[in-house]
C-alpha cells in the first residue's frame, strides 16, 4: 500500500476514505465508540478497491493487529445502509472471534440497529448454513482468517480440501455474492490453492513490496526471547513469569501463556493459582488468573472477554495471565497484553504468528517468549519457525502515532 497522504488545507475538513465511501454517521461511530479516526492503509485501499471497483473477491493481507476487521465490516455496514434489502454473512473460524466482531459491529451500529439483524455471523462450529432458510442470498459474505475458514484449523498448514462453510463459500460467490477476506499469514500450500484453484480472480491487497505472505509476517515491534532449557517447564514458566513481574513495563500489562493442549492448560493454570497462593503475602500482587479453552462454556469466555475489554478502559486496572489453548490464537484483539509466552512451541507456521500476534498489536511494543526444550523435541520444532521474517518496518505510516513513548523493554 502506498501511504495516502491527506493534506488538510487551512480551515477544510480532513478527506479521507472514510469520508469518500461512507456516509456520516458510519465516521462518526467510528470515532465516538472505537477511536478510530482515520483509515490506515489497508483499510483506504480496501474500501477503494470494494467501492470503485467491480472485484468480487478481494482478500486484504497483512500483519496481525493491522486492522483488518474494519476492512470487511465497514464495507458490509455501509452496503447495507445502502440497500434496506441487503444481507451479510460474516464467517471466522471460532465462536470467540466470531462474538468479538459481533461487538465491533454493535458498537458501531448501536445494538437496536436493524442493520445488525441483516448480518449473520458464523464461526466454524455454527450449525451449517442451509439453503431453504432462505441464507443463500447474501450481498457480501466476509471471511475473517480465510485460511481457517477455507481449509480448517489444521495442525499443517498443508490440508487444502475444502471445508464444508468453505464449500458453500466457494458456490456463492459470483454473481450474486462478494466476497470479502483477510489473512495475516497464507502456507504456501494455502496460496497456491486459493489462488490457482479456489478463488483464481482474486484481487490480493498487501502492504506495498511484499510479493507473498512469507515475508514480512512478524510486525518489528515484537521483541522475542527463547528461553532454552532442559528440565521442568512449568518450573521454567514460573520463573519467566517471575522476572517479568520485575520489569517495570511488563508488569503493567496482561499475559497470555498458549499451551498445546487443554489438558496442559489445566495443568498450567492450577499450578500457577497454588503458587500465587503460596506467594499471597506479596500485597503488591495484582494478578489474576484466568482459563481460555474450547471445552469451557461459552457465557463464561463470553463474560471474561468482556471483562478485560472493560478493566482496559479503567484507570486502575489489574493485570490478567490469561492460560490458554490454540482457539484463542486468531484475531482475538485484547487490550493491553504485553506479553506472550508460548509455553508449548506450536506445530505450524500459522500457529506461531496468530499466538504471537495477540501482542505488539496496532504499531505497539510486545514481547513473546518461547520456552524451548533442548530434551524434547522443541528445538527441532522451532527450527522451522526461523524462516519467518520480520518486516523491517511497521506496515502503516499512520500506526506510528501508537508506537511512540513505548518504554524499551529491560527483561531479561
Ligand atoms: N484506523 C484505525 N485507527 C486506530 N485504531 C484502529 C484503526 N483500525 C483498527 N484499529 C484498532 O486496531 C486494533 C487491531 O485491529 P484488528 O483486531 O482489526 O486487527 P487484525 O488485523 O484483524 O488482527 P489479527 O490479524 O490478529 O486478526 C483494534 O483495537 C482496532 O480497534
Amino acid at each position: 500500500f502506498r501511504p495516502t497522504c491527506h493534506r488538510r488545507a487551512k480551515g477544510s475538513v480532513l478527506q479521507n476514505s472514510f469520508h469518500e465511501f461512507l456516509d456520516n454517521d458510519i465516521v462518526e461511530s467510528l470515532q465516538d465508540k472505537l477511536s478510530v479516526v482515520e483509515p490506515n492503509e489497508v483499510q483506504d485501499q480496501a474500501l477503494k478497491t470494494f467501492f470503485a471497483t467491480e472485484h468480487n473477491a478481494i482478500i486484504v493481507c497483512a500483519q496481525t493487529g493491522s486492522g483488518k476487521t474494519l476492512t470487511f465490516l465497514l464495507p458490509i455496514i455501509q452496503t447495507l445502509q445502502n440497500n434496506a434489502n441487503a444481507k451479510a454473512l460474516v464467517v471466522a473460524p471460532t465462536n470467540l472471534l466470531i462474538e468479538q466482531h459481533q461487538a465491533v459491529a454493535a458498537a458501531l451500529l448501536g445494538s437496536s440497529n436493524t442493520i445488525l439483524d441483516r448480518i449473520q455471523f458464523r464461526s466454524l462450529s455454527s450449525p451449517f448454513l442451509n439453503d431453504d432458510d432462505g441464507e443463500d442470498d447474501f450481498d457480501v459474505i466476509a471471511v475473517d482468517e480465510i485460511d481457517a475458514v477455507l481449509y480448517g484449523e489444521s495442525k499443517m498448514d498443508e490440508e487444502t480440501e475444502l471445508t464444508s462453510i468453505g464449500q458453500y463459500v466457494i458456490e456463492k460467490l459470483a454473481p450474486k455474492s462478494r466476497v470479502l477476506g483477510t489473512s495475516a499469514f497464507l502456507s504456501r500450500a494455502h496460496q497456491m490453492a486459493l489462488l490457482e484453484q479456489h478463488l483464481p480472480d482474486v484481487e490480493v491487497l498487501r502492504e506495498q513490496g511484499v510479493t507473498s505472505t512469507q515475508t514480512q509476517v512478524l510486525v518489528p515491534t515484537l521483541r522475542q526471547k527463547f528461553k532454552y532449557f532442559s528440565g521442568n517447564r512449568l518450573e521454567k514458566l514460573v520463573d519467566v513469569l517471575d522476572d517479568a513481574k520485575r520489569d517495570d513495563w511488563l508488569s503493567q500489562g496482561s499475559t497470555m501463556i498458549f499451551c498445546g493442549t487443554v489438558e496442559q492448560a489445566q495443568e498450567v493454570f492450577d499450578a500457577l493459582v497454588v503458587e500465587a497462593d503460596l506467594d499471597d503475602d506479596n500485597a503488591d500482587d495484582t494478578n489474576t488468573f484466568a482459563l481460555v479453552h474450547e471445552q469451557l462454556d461459552r457465557s463464561e469466555i463470553h463474560s471474561l472477554m468482556t471483562k478485560l475489554r472493560h478493566d482496559a478502559n479503567q484507570p486502575a486496572q489489574s493485570t490478567t495471565i490469561l492460560i490458554c489453548t490454540d482457539v484463542a490464537a486468531r484475531g482475538l484483539d485484547i487490550p493491553n497484553i504485553r506479553h506472550v509466552i508460548l509455553h508449548t512451541v506450536p506445530t505450524t507456521n500459522s500457529a506461531f504468528i496468530h499466538q504471537v500476534g495477540r501482542t505488539a498489536r496496532k504499531g505497539q511494543v510486545g514481547l513473546l517468549t518461547c520456552l524451548v526444550n533442548t530434551a524434547s523435541g522443541d528445538a527441532q520444532k522451532y527450527t522451522h519457525l526461523h524462516a519467518l521474517k520480520a518486516a523491517s518496518e511497521l506496515s502503516f505510516q499512520s500506526w506510528k502515532q501508537y508506537s511512540k513513548g513505548v518504554p524499551k523493554i529491560t527483561f531479561n
